[in-house]
């Protein structure tokens, strides 16, 4: 594509230099140029590639795409915000991907990778060939690709559509980060349904206050398309018992379809059983009830499938297939996941990282034990520091022995963390083991029969962030070394 053919899109632009290349392809890291291509500066968080701009053309760029100007013997195109201009270009210059895909978003603090998870075995089972963006894979028809964000930035999000769309992928599933959303990385994407799983403390180290971080959640709604003026509906999917989903709704001019264990839900589940491998519930719609048995565990869960089977429903698949599939789909790696190695006790891998997940796994683990419960946990270096002493309160409160141990300290002092957390425990029996590994040896070897050791907070991850180091590192092999060896 022409350089000036490709700027079309662009409502405001100056362009400086001779020439109108022809594009081939578009890059936002300089070491991913290639002769002709479009270099994008962006002035990020951690690095302002407008100093990179001299490299990128030694590399190959035709064109420069920038927010002031720059010396260069070929075109600077300068725009008032180029991450806008990133999203836009992309959108127009893989040929509106988004557009010819069932696009489905799923936002809310906790929930989105086991709900998007759900969502696409449902739409797998009913024959559709998906693509799926998220923690823990992209995913391009059977094949897995290794994620670096939740929701990528919106050149490699472009992208992927185009590749899913060359690949025969007709529906795709991502999750919606709040970040995500505040950059502007899904900006232009054409959802079709998004999806609202809950609202609750995290990420005020980013957002500052909870309402800007609902606002941030809020775009998913507002963007996605007036209904009366598509030629497909589109639909809004919301908890109805999160107390922000009045705000979802008033956000959206979409068909909203609401899902709960509220009985003014749509879809609402009564009579909800709750059971260390299953949970059993009436499923309530607009056509009538179904009896359903997922085979794992936590009320939380049951918020999770209810979520997919409406998203179904808005995506046209009959309830009872939607219901028959939710009824074989396995759990998600590294959410409440069982590691047995044929020892007298339970230990659970579980991804919560939030003082809500945190919560909901220790009530769900209440529910399937009289033994004690032991919680290794810890939180994130460089991420909210609010919610620290909060988490150690809900280890404290809902277990009955904690370890406060590292998560991914990242840059900053392991020892200076755990004080943080310690700052919310008055009284209680913890213990604080700064090394994660002697932390989950040390619960093992407390752990009784019939007791239950959670190691939170890492859940499916197979490494450790200690500064700017990532080691090897994974829970789950960790516990069955222990066990295999105590
Ligand atoms: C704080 C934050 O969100 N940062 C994100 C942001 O980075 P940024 O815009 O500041 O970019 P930067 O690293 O300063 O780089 C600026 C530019 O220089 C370029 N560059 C950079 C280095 C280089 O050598 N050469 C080069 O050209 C980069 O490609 C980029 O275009 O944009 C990048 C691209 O989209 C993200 O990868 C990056 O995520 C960082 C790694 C991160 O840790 N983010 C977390 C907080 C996050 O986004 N998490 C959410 C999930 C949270 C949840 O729901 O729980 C997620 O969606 O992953
Ligand atoms: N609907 C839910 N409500 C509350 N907690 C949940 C829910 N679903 C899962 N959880 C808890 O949150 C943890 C993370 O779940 P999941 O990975 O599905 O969320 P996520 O939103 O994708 O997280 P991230 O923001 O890190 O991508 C789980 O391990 C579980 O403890
Ligand atoms: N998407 C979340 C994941 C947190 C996982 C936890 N193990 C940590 O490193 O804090 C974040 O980036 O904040
Ligand atoms: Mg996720």
């Amino acid at each position: 594509m022409r350089l000036h053919t490709l700027l079309e899109v662009l409502p405001f632009f100056s362009v400086h230099g001779e020439g109108n290349p022809d594009i081939s392809n578009i890059a936002n890291h300089h070491k991913k140029v290639k002769n002709g291509d479009l270099f994008i500066c962006i002035n990020g968080l951690e690095i302002d590639s407008h100093s990179l701009a001299e490299v990128a053309e030694k590399n190959g760029a035709a064109a420069i795409l920038a927010e002031r100007r720059l010396d260069a013997g070929i075109p600077v195109i300068i725009v008032p915000d180029t991450k806008k201009a990133m999203a836009i270009l992309a959108d127009h210059f893989y040929k509106q991907p988004s557009h010819q895909l069932l696009l489905v978003g799923v936002t809310g603090t906790n929930g989105k990778t086991t709900t998007t998870h759900l969502i696409d075995h449902v739409f797998t089972q009913s024959g559709m060939k998906t693509g799926l963006i998220g923690t823990l894979h992209i995913k391009v028809g059977e094949e897995l690709e290794v994620s670096h964000n939740t929701t990528p930035d919106s050149l490699t999000l472009q992208q992927t559509f185009r590749r899913f769309c060359d690949k025969g992928v007709r529906s795709a599933i991502m999750e919606v980060s709040s970040h995500a959303l505040d950059q502007g990385r899904v900006h232009g994407c054409d959802y079709d349904i998004a999806v609202f799983t809950n609202l609750t403390q995290d990420h005020l180290d980013y957002h500052k206050t909870m309402e800007d971080y609902r606002n941030a959640k809020g775009l998913l709604f507002s963007q996605l398309g007036n209904t009366y003026f598509k030629k497909s509906p589109k639909y809004a999917i919301i908890n109805k018992d999160d107390d922000a989903s009045d705000y979802f709704i008033k956000s959206t001019a979409a068909h909203v379809v609401t899902y709960g264990l509220s009985p003014s839900a749509d879809f609402h589940a009564k009579d909800v059983v709750l059971r260390a491998t299953e949970s059993v519930f009436t499923l309530v719609t607009p056509f009538g009830e179904r009896e359903m048995v997922l085979k794992y565990a936590g009320k939380f869960n049951v918020y999770n499938a209810l979520a997919a089977i409406a998203t179904a429903f808005a995506a046209g698949i009959p309830i009872d297939e939607s219901i028959r599939s939710l009824e074989k789909a396995k759990g998600v790696r590294g959410r409440f996941e069982t590691i047995s190695e044929g020892q007298p006790y339970s230990v659970i891998v579980d991804y919560a990282h939030t003082p809500d997940g945190l919560k909901n796994v220790l009530e769900t683990i209440r529910t399937i034990t009289n033994g004690h419960v032991i919680v290794v946990v810890g939180c994130g270096g460089d991420r909210d520091r609010i919610k620290r002493p909060i988490m150690a309160e809900i280890a404290c409160d809902y277990g009955d022995y904690a370890i406060f141990t590292s998560d991914n300290p990242r840059t900053e002092d392991p020892e200076a963390i755990l004080k943080d957390m310690e700052a919310g425990v008055v009284g209680k029996q913890y213990q604080l083991i700064v090394d994660r590994k002697e932390a989950i040896k040390e619960a093992l070897s407390l752990a009784k029969p019939e007791d239950v050791v959670l190691i939170a907070g890492k859940g499916h991850e197979t490494y450790q962030i200690i500064g700017n180091h990532v080691y090897d590192f994974d829970d789950r092999e960790v516990a069955r070394h222990f066990i295999k060896g105590l």
